[in-house]
């Protein structure tokens, strides 16, 4: 155990020098109910860097969701400040897009209609054709390059998460929220949507913040992982850095040296 907390110590080459994008400081979130008011999260501090891919782990109900919505701006905050990019949000904006566990495409539209919607609204100013340039290009990305007019309502689970990460990746935002996306799908499709994931943040370069109840996602995709104590008065009860090289592909990941060293560590934290 001591030699993992030595490698918290370790530089992650992309993200040296980069400052903050996300500060979450002394966050607390009170909800009130028919017993009295449940303070879910309290005096919960989170810095993650430019560029920074952090996974979140905890036990189910302990606030995970009621963090990242509060950051989205979808959720009130009861107490304390977030910060994204030194600016103190106040409400949703699309300097953060959101990867929900389901999509919820407009079943009636195409997937580029779908990704269209958010894209006029954040590009008013851009000609027609760069607004389809860029669905296109992030459908593209995601593997739906021959799927652009296809009705949502005629696509797998799997595609449509694929067309819910092109949505959020189109916007451009500077922080990628992401509530469990995998997890309504099967391990084959979970596994090539990680890779799917992770090529595209590796390639735009993007802050991220995922969410996962998978231990091996959580390495798989981070460069840190966060692991949140159980509620009530939630915050952050310790955190890894995982030194992984990047580009990351799945057979040296699970092959390395070290990599039950870290799974075990985050397994015995779940199990304390
Ligand atoms: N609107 C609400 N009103 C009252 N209590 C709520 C509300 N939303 C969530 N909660 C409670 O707050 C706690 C945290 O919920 P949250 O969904 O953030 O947890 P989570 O860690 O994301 O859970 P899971 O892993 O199961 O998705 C839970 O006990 C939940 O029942």
């Amino acid at each position: 155990m001591e030699a993992l907390l030595d490698k918290n110590t370790y530089t992650i080459p992309h993200l040296e020098g980069k400052p903050d994008m996300l500060v979450c400081q002394n966050l607390k979130k009170v909800y009130p109910t028919g017993k009295g008011d449940y303070v879910v999260l309290d005096d919960l501090h989170l810095a993650v860097r430019q560029g920074e891919f952090v996974s979140i782990i905890g036990h189910s109900g302990c606030g995970k969701s009621t963090l990242l919505t509060m950051i989205a701006g979808l959720n009130e905050i009861s107490g304390g400040k977030v910060y994204v990019d030194q600016q103190e949000i106040t409400g949703a904006g699309p300097d953060r897009a959101v990867v929900f566990q389901s999509p919820s495409l407009l079943p009636w539209l195409t997937a580029i209609q779908n990704v269209m919607i958010g894209v006029k609204q954040v590009f008013p100013h851009a000609s027609s054709a760069e607004k389809t340039d860029i669905c296109k290009y992030y459908l593209d990305k995601v593997g739906l390059g021959n799927d652009f007019h296809k009705k949502a309502s005629s696509l797998s689970q799997g595609m449509q998460q694929r067309v819910g990460i092109a949505r959020a990746f189109a916007l451009k935002p500077k922080i990628l929220l992401l509530d469990e996306p995998f997890g309504m799908l099967d391990s084959l499709t979970r596994g090539e949507l990680q890779d799917v994931l992770l090529e595209i943040w590796q390639k735009e370069k993007i802050t991220a913040l995922a969410i996962t109840h998978d231990v091996d996602e959580s390495i798989f995709l981070a460069d840190r992982v966060i692991m949140m104590t159980s509620g009530p008065y939630a915050k952050i009860g310790d955190e890894l850095a995982i030194p992984f090289d990047r580009p990351r592909n799945r057979k040296d990941v699970l092959e390395h040296p070290d990599y039950y060293d870290y799974r075990g560590y985050l397994i015995n934290f779940l199990n304390h």
